[in-house]
Order: C-alpha cells, then sequence, then structure tokens
C-alpha cells in the first residue's frame, strides 16, 4: 500500500478523491489537508459534505491539516493528490514537489507547462517520461502530473481511436456543462435555473490547447502537438453532475458512422492492466436519445465516456454526443487513474 493525501480535501473535488480514496486496494488515505480556515479540526466538522454517500466514518473523524508540505503528517506520504484552486496549485504544488512527493493534480496551474505530463492514461501514456526531463530542468526528485480540463478528457478519449485509425483534419466542439465543475458556490441557482449560460471563463481556450498537448507525440524530449485544429464553444446548462459535448469530426481518411462506432466499441487499451479504477473508456449506445446525464453518468463507476447519436454530417464527416460525469472522470477519477497506471507500470 502506498500512503496518499489529498490536498483541497474538503472541496467539492477533494470529496470526490476522498470517496475514491477510502477503500483503495493500492493507495492508503493518510493525509487531508485544506486551508488554515479548516487545519486542525475533524474533516466531518471543517467539510461542507456535498455527496448524496454520507463521509466514510474513519475520514470524518481524520483531523484536517496546512497544506504545508513539511507538515509531519506528510513524512511518510509518496503521493499527493491536489484538488487545489489553480492560483495556490501553481505554489503549492512545486513545494510538494521539491519535498520529493508525486503531485497528481487536477487543477489547471501547470498543466500546459513543456515538461509537465498532461495525462488521459487511455490516450498517452507515453507522455509520462517528460518527468525525467522535469526532475532534471527542476532540480527536484517528486514529480507533477496534471490531468486535463474535464471537458477536454471527455474530448480526446473520443478522438483517440478515430485519430489511430482514420487520421484528423478538424474538429468543433459544442459543450453542455454541468454546474458541479464550477464548484458549489460557483455559478448562483439564480443565474443557472430556467436558463442557460453560453460562457465559462477560459474553458474553450482549454479544450482548443490541451487537446494538441495529449493528442501529440512525445519526441525523446518534448510534446509535439497534434496538427489539426480544435474549435470549442462551452455552455453551462441546469445539471448538477454530467457535460455533454456534440462533438463534429473531419477525418483524414473516409469513415462511416459504423466505422467510427467499431473503432470506439473497440477500445479498450488497458484492460489487462488490472487497474482499480478503471472502466471500459467508451460505451457505445444505440438509443436515439442516448446519452443522458441523469441516465448515463454513472456508466463505469462514472469513469466510462457514453456516446450515442454517431451519424454523418455534410460538412465535417461524423457528427456524435458524448456524456461524462465531470467530477469522476472528468477530475477525482482521473488523477486517480494516472497515479494507478503510474505506480503499475512507471514506479
Ligand atoms: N479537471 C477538471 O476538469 C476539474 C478540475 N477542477 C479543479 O479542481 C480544483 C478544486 O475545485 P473544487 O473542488 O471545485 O474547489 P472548492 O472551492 O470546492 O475547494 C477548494 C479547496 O481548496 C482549499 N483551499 C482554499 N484555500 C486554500 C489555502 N489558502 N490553502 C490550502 N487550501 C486551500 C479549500 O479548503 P477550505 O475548505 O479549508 O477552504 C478546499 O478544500 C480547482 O483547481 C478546479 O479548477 C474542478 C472540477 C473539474
Ligand atoms: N471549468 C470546468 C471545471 C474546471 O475546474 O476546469 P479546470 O480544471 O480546467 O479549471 C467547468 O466549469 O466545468
Amino acid at each position: 500500500m502506498i500512503k496518499v493525501g489529498v490536498l483541497g480535501a474538503t472541496g467539492m473535488v477533494g470529496q470526490r478523491f476522498i470517496q475514491m480514496l477510502a477503500d483503495h486496494p493500492m493507495f492508503e488515505l493518510e493525509v487531508l489537508a485544506a486551508s488554515p480556515r479548516s487545519a486542525g479540526k475533524k474533516y466531518k466538522d471543517a467539510a461542507y459534505w456535498y455527496q448524496a454517500e454520507p463521509i466514510p466514518e474513519e475520514i470524518g473523524e481524520m483531523v484536517v491539516v496546512p497544506t504545508d508540505p513539511r507538515h509531519e503528517a506528510f513524512k511518510d506520504v509518496d503521493i499527493v493528490f491536489s484538488a487545489l484552486p489553480a492560483d495556490l496549485a501553481r505554489e503549492i504544488e512545486p513545494a510538494f514537489a521539491k519535498e520529493g512527493k508525486l503531485v497528481f493534480s487536477n487543477a489547471s496551474a501547470m498543466r500546459m507547462e513543456k515538461d509537465v505530463p498532461l495525462i488521459v492514461p487511455e490516450v498517452n501514456e507515453e507522455h509520462f517520461k517528460l518527468i525525467e526531463i522535469q526532475r532534471e530542468n527542476r532540480k527536484w526528485d517528486g514529480a507533477i502530473v496534471t490531468n486535463p480540463n474535464c471537458s477536454t478528457i471527455c474530448l480526446v478519449i473520443t478522438l483517440k481511436p478515430i485519430l489511430d485509425k482514420f487520421g484528423i483534419e478538424a474538429v468543433n466542439v459544442t459543450t453542455l456543462q454541468a454546474v458541479s465543475g464550477a464548484g458549489y458556490d460557483g455559478v448562483p441557482s439564480m443565474a443557472i435555473i430556467d436558463n442557460v449560460i453560453p460562457y465559462i471563463k477560459n474553458e474553450e481556450e482549454k479544450m482548443q490547447t490541451e487537446s494538441l498537448k495529449i493528442l501529440g507525440e512525445f519526441d525523446g524530449s518534448e510534446v509535439k502537438f497534434a496538427d489539426f485544429k480544435v474549435g470549442a464553444s462551452c455552455n453551462r446548462i441546469c445539471v448538477i453532475d454530467g457535460h455533454v459535448e456534440s462533438i463534429f469530426v473531419k477525418t483524414k481518411e473516409p469513415a462511416e458512422p459504423e466505422d467510427i462506432k467499431e473503432v470506439m466499441d473497440k477500445f479498450d487499451p488497458l484492460k489487462d492492466l488490472d487497474l482499480p479504477t478503471y472502466a471500459k473508456p467508451i460505451v457505445v449506445k444505440e438509443e436515439p436519445d442516448r446519452p443522458q446525464p441523469r441516465l448515463d453518468r454513472n456508466e463505469g463507476n462514472g469513469m466510462s465516456i457514453v456516446v450515442g447519436r454517431i451519424r454523418k454530417d455534410p460538412i465535417f464527416t461524423v457528427k456524435y454526443t458524448a456524456l461524462e460525469h465531470n467530477t469522476i472522470r472528468g477530475a477525482a477519477g482521473a488523477s486517480v487513474l494516472n497515479a494507478e497506471l503510474f505506480v503499475k507500470k512507471y514506479l
């Protein structure tokens, strides 16, 4: 068992980490860290617990510690999962790496740094090799590994099998994103009920750049970004969990909807590794009115992307609808799966 901690443990993503780590076969959850407001309190008194399932009992009794890599609580911890706000992550995550910790981060701060791997295990595990370059550049023994923005994860998982088989010339995506993506206090109920908000700060830029890094190739010294364009248009809708994306793809080689369905259905690159959080990455639905957030977001314990409505498009080659549980597959689950794969194959 590897001892792990969670930074930002009281927040919305931190709580998902706790749910996924409380009874994990590879990781032992030793440390919960949060702001000075929470430090010193029992977790159950510090956190406003948003999840439908109760706080695991032993977790509720744990005392929250300050987010300080030199705090004695972190002494035996090898891995920290970060659910910190991005501005804090930029300062705090490097401090943990300097203390020799492996940081698996959800935050956007370090994702586009040239020597920081931005990993989706099914898509670009070879980018883990950037860690050696990072350690050399930054003179630390730890490492920072990031996972992408939630909307980007959903997009690239569906693009990967298409790219490998048919090549891609262009992608256009429109998102319908759940309110949980903005955090508990992120979108006021008066703003979102009976409404759609056609703007999510920086989201389109992240989708358009992160996806090309992830789908790019590591050449031994850096990642060469994928050479097609992604256009994104992002909207907030009145759903609690589950981002929906309407995706249009122009392929290099001809492809029929049946071909796309087949490559997506067969896409299962890590199935033999026995990773505890892994689920079939893409589940294709045949019903004409699926995927839907309420019905499909828990597919594969929230780790599968559910795709439906794969059909021809008169301008692009194909179009389809994809759904992702944004705080599981798009956040905590993504980091945990990164760590599982890293420990199994790269540690
Ligand atoms: N990959 C993805 O797609 C997603 C990523 N995220 C990212 O995950 C991160 C967390 O998001 P979310 O859980 O919604 O945020 P929340 O606001 O719900 O939680 C923030 C957490 O950070 C802690 N914190 C705040 N200030 C400090 C401080 N000064 N020092 C130490 N800890 C502090 C809070 O502790 P306290 O309770 O004590 O204040 C809390 O635990 C963000 O970077 C967000 O962008 C989120 C959703 C999806
Ligand atoms: N912006 C995303 C969630 C998020 O926090 O993204 P990022 O990790 O890129 O900051 C949403 O609102 O749904």
